[in-house]
């Protein structure tokens, strides 16, 4: 389940929020600039199909926000534990370079065509932990500290969209903030 939990960002054990309403969720999300929406495929996708088979099962959603902000491209990222296609060094790896709080210059565009993950978003005084689930699109703009935790058995399929083609490059802030959060488990 999509879940939005806010704390202050000196008290990681204090919930001062935590909903499951999408509405909510796309209200309280907007105010940071973030924009939250739940899509449907516009044709049944097997799991495990192919990066083109996914991109054009969300094509028309994918085109609407290339049209609006002037996204160039678009990939899927997928990660899976128990497929054994990664070994666990690598998805260690992959775990640790989300984990650190960073920003991008470009918004970063993210669908969950299946599996889950959990972002955190640091602003105005707060971190908003935002746990995605599939259908659910989120976009973090440009310049907004965060971090992302796949959790120790990772299980997602993403769609990603880029305004530089280059793709994904990130800055690290350099604050130990997300150490202070639990990290899943
Ligand atoms: C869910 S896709 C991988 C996460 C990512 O690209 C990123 O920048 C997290 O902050
Ligand atoms: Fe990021
Ligand atoms: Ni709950």
């Amino acid at each position: 389940m999509t879940t939005l939990t806010i704390y202050l960002e000196q008290h990681p054990q204090t919930p001062l929020l935590h909903t499951s309403d999408p509405e909510v969720i796309a209200t309280l999300a907007e105010r940071l600039g973030v924009r939250f929406e739940r899509w449907e495929a516009t044709q049944p996708l097997p799991p495990g199909a192919p990066p083109e088979a996914v991109l054009q099962a969300y094509a028309p959603q994918v085109e609407r926000l290339q049209r609006e902000r002037g996204y160039r491209s678009a990939d899927v990222i997928s990660v899976d534990a128990a497929s054994g296609t990664q070994m666990p060094g690598q998805l260690q790896a992959l775990r640790d370079k989300f984990l650190c709080e960073h920003t991008h210059e470009e918004d970063e565009v993210r669908f969950f065509v299946a599996g889950s993950g959990l972002f955190l978003l640091h602003a105005q005084g707060r971190v908003h932990a935002l746990q995605c689930e599939q259908n659910d699109l989120l976009s973090v703009p440009a310049g907004l500290r965060h971090w992302f935790d796949m959790g120790p058995q990772p299980a997602f399929t993403c769609i990603r969209l880029f305004t530089d083609p280059a793709g994904w490059a990130a800055r690290y802030t350099g604050d130990p903030i997300a150490r202070r959060f639990p990290a899943l488990a």
